[in-house]
């Protein structure tokens, strides 16, 4: 029997009155765009509507914190909207030198302090992974593989319906 990994996500759920943002960055963007296309396959999947999921992009990962504060801001003043939840996404991708560590280590804990000052859930959308081939995978690229961006959307729907709705 499988041990790790995600339990069922409960179907009742319901996302049609949710408004979700995506902050994605721009790196990466083949497995980037798989796992968007992933959480918003899933949030879809929930009755989220299409004009209730904005996204928006960042060049990097590191300003995945700064965008992901400042999108729910920017929705308030330009088109009066509240967002439920918000799924950050990026993938980092270990190179030759410590760029990667200070880099998953500083947005994985400015992304989690967001959970403390934003009044909404900020869902870890963020690959950090060694190889290419870890980061395909996770993105259900290969053959059988799960997208794990299905997870996220999950995870904002349940979040955004038990607390903030
Ligand atoms: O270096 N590798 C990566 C990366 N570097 C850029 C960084 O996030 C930021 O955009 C710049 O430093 C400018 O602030 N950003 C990623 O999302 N994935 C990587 O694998």
């Amino acid at each position: 029997m499988a041990i790790k990994g995600l339990g069922v996500v409960d179907q009742k759920y319901d996302g049609s009155n949710l408004k979700i943002g995506i902050v994605h960055a721009r790196w990466n963007t083949a497995i980037i765009d798989a796992l968007v296309s992933g959480a918003i396959k899933k949030l879809k999947e929930f009755g989220v509507k299409e004009e209730n999921i904005f996204v928006e992009t960042v060049p990097g990962s590191f300003e995945l914190p700064f965008g992901t504060r400042k999108l729910q801001e920017k929705l308030r003043k330009t088109v009066g909207v509240e967002l439920d939840a918000i799924i950050p996404i990026g993938v980092l991708i270990k190179g030759s030198t410590m760029h990667f560590e200070y880099i998953c280590d500083s947005t994985t804990n400015a992304l989690m302090r967001l959970n403390e000052t934003l009044e909404i859930p900020v869902i870890f959308g963020v690959l950090t992974v060694l190889t290419e081939e870890q980061a395909e995978v996770r993105a259900g690229l290969k053959p059988g593989m799960h997208n794990h961006g299905e997870d996220w959307g999950a995870a904002a729907v349940e979040m955004a319906t038990k607390f903030v709705k």
